[in-house]
Formats: structure tokens, C-alpha cells, sequence
């Protein structure tokens, strides 16, 4: 997990730049991004643990960032990726606007499952969204481990009328993972099982593909200790994956951007989920990495100095975080 060579502390303290990005439309509970860029060797890099995390589940985010930006990343296999869209929990009138942020994309991830909100509310975006997107689209839900097992087995029954791509993380366990993928196995739902968080949150991420639990993987190049690791943790999966986000300024996008074109064809399974930079009310480059036609390009985007400063993050924010980013990378350096 960690770079060959580790960056000293006042190296990394000296290539960040903290900022608050507001989001255009709430999302996992966040309205402003808070994210560390840095300015690094190799280019931009990204350091975004989400702010609840402790200093142990924020580490591989450092390992990550530090691996982006201080070592040449392994070799690109193509030139764009394709990406989803990815819909909020929000009402379902508000479908057709979200959609429209992502233009080309003909595979849409939808929010299910959201604290506070009804099965009917799910039903209803879900047929708002195969409705935009017609009969060739592919609509994947995220229930983000919001049901339990019967919960789930119920909701992809009614949503399976939509013709979902898969589910991803019905539930929060791998054995429910298991009893949901027998459950609609015994009732002929055709709906195939993604996990996420059960990847990139276990102790042991290979513990649902040995499981038999899902048919195929999210992963995160950040919360997997960066674009390396997270390519050796899919060979041995053997599961097909979606590389999704973790709702990244464009600094990081690119790290999801370059662990995608590195993965061989046959572990590819579709569209990514890299596309979030336009759930983003602002960005850190000038040329943000936001889908066009369907697909981004793989670069890396050069930090915009004007950008840095109009989101500059708050005095006592940017201590938040300069203070993480020591503890982080002094636990990453600390035998185990
Ligand atoms: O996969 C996507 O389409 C976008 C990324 C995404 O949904 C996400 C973004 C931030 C935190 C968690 C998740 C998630 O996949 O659960
Ligand atoms: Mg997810």
C-alpha cells in the first residue's frame, strides 16, 4: 500500500491546498466537498477521506494520494473510459435535470434506499430514469447497504420491472449479500449483485468475491490505497469491476480515470462511475474531468491556481485537515 518512497511530511504540507467545493445537489448527506490537492511530482493529486472517518480508514486515501502523485502510475490500456450518470436520491421530477449534467451517458446509477424516503420514492426515480433513457439504456440502483435482506429482496423484485444492470450493495453484510443473491436467485429476479463498501471498507476485501457473494466489484482507486494496489486486489477478485469515485474534485477523478484504463478488457464491466465531478458546483482545474459524449478523456488536469483560491478552505477547515494529513501519514510510516 505504501509508495516506495514515502514524501516527508513537510514536502506533502507543502504541495496542499485545501478546499470546500459545494455540491449542486445533496449527496450522501454532503452539500460542500471538502478535499486536500496537491501539487504534487507527477501531477495533481487527490487526499478526500470523508471528514467522519477515522485516522485507520483515512490511511489508504494517503497511501493513495501519495502513490498518484509522487510515482508513474502503471501503463494506460486505452484512451477514454465511459461513464454512468449518477442520480441523487432526489425526487423523481428532478431526474431529467440531473441526467442532463451528463451528456452522451447512456448507463445511469440511481440512489436507492435513502434514509427518510419510501420504497414508492425509489420506484419512482428508478422509472423516471429508464424512462429518459429508453429500453438500450442500463440502470444500475446504489442502495449504499440501506436494506436488509428481505428489504432487498422485495425492492428488486418491484424494481426489476425496470430492467436494472445490477444492484449495488442491497445490504450492508456479506453473508446478507449472500441471502439476497439466493433469494432472487429462488424467485427468478434477474438482477446481478455489486459490491462496494463491502470492497472497499472490509478489513478483508477479497472477503466477498471468495464469498461468493456479489457478481461483480466497485472499486475505488483512493479508499484502496491508490491505482497498484487496488489493480492487484481486482486480478485476485477474478470478479468483473466498475471503478467508480468517491465524489472527487478532478484530481482525483483522474486517479479513477488511470486505475480504469490500466485493467485488462475482461475485468472491465461497463461504464464507470467517474463521472461525479458534475454533481460539483465548482472545481480545482480549469478543465475539469466531466463526461462528454459518454466518456472522459485519461489525463491528468493541471491545478488552477484562481481555482485554488476562490475554494480555499476556512482557516480552522484547513488546520482540520493539515493536522489529519500528519496523523495519516505518521500511521502510514508506523510499523504494523
Ligand atoms: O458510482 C457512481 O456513479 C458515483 C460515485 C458514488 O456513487 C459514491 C460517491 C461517494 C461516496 C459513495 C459512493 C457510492 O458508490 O456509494
Ligand atoms: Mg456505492
Amino acid at each position: 500500500m505504501t509508495p516506495a518512497r514515502l514524501p516527508e511530511l513537510d514536502e506533502i504540507v507543502a504541495a496542499a491546498h485545501v478546499v470546500a467545493i459545494p455540491t449542486r445537489t445533496r449527496f450522501r448527506g454532503i452539500s460542500v466537498r471538502e478535499a486536500v490537492v496537491f501539487d504534487a511530482p507527477e501531477g495533481a493529486s487527490e487526499f478526500s477521506p470523508f471528514v467522519e472517518y477515522d485516522d485507520a480508514e483515512a490511511a489508504p486515501w494517503l497511501a493513495a494520494a501519495l502513490d498518484f502523485g509522487w510515482r508513474e502510475q502503471p501503463a494506460a490500456r486505452r484512451e477514454r473510459i465511459a461513464v454512468n450518470a449518477t442520480v441523487p436520491a432526489v425526487p423523481a421530477d428532478e431526474v431529467a435535470a440531473i441526467l442532463a449534467r451528463f451528456p452522451g451517458c447512456t448507463t445511469a446509477k440511481v440512489k436507492v434506499a435513502e434514509r427518510g424516503q419510501r420504497l414508492d420514492d425509489d420506484l419512482a426515480r428508478v422509472r423516471a430514469v429508464r424512462e429518459a433513457l429508453g429500453p438500450e439504456g442500463l440502470v444500475r440502483v446504489d442502495a449504499n447497504g440501506g436494506w436488509s435482506a428481505a428489504e432487498a429482496i422485495d425492492a428488486l423484485a418491484q424494481l426489476a420491472a425496470c430492467d436494472l444492470d445490477y444492484a449495488e450493495q442491497p445490504c450492508a453484510s456479506v453473508d446478507e449479500l449472500v441471502a439476497v443473491r439466493r433469494g432472487i436467485g429462488e424467485r427468478g429476479i434477474d438482477v446481478r449483485i455489486a459490491a462496494d463498501e463491502s470492497v472497499r471498507k472490509a478489513e478483508d476485501p477479497l472477503a466477498v468475491a471468495r464469498a461468493g457473494a456479489a457478481d461483480l466489484l466497485i472499486v475505488k482507486a483512493q479508499p484502496l490505497g491508490g491505482v497498484r494496489r487496488a489493480l492487484s486486489i481486482v486480478e485476485r477478485a477474478g470478479l468483473p469491476v466498475v471503478v467508480s469515485s468517491a465524489l472527487d474534485t478532478s484530481a482525483g477523478i483522474a486517479m479513477g480515470l488511470h486505475l480504469a484504463a490500466a485493467l485488462p478488457d475482461d475485468l472491465l464491466a461497463g461504464a464507470c462511475g467517474l463521472g461525479t465531478v458534475a454533481l460539483l458546483d465548482g472545481d480545482v482545474t480549469a478543465s475539469p474531468l466531466v463526461p462528454e459524449r459518454g466518456s472522459i478523456a485519461v489525463r491528468r488536469p493541471a491545478l488552477d491556481p484562481s481555482l485554488l483560491e476562490r475554494y480555499r478552505a476556512a482557516p480552522d477547515r484547513a488546520a482540520w485537515w493539515r493536522e489529519r494529513l500528519a496523523r495519516t501519514s505518521a500511521l502510514l510510516r508506523s510499523p504494523r
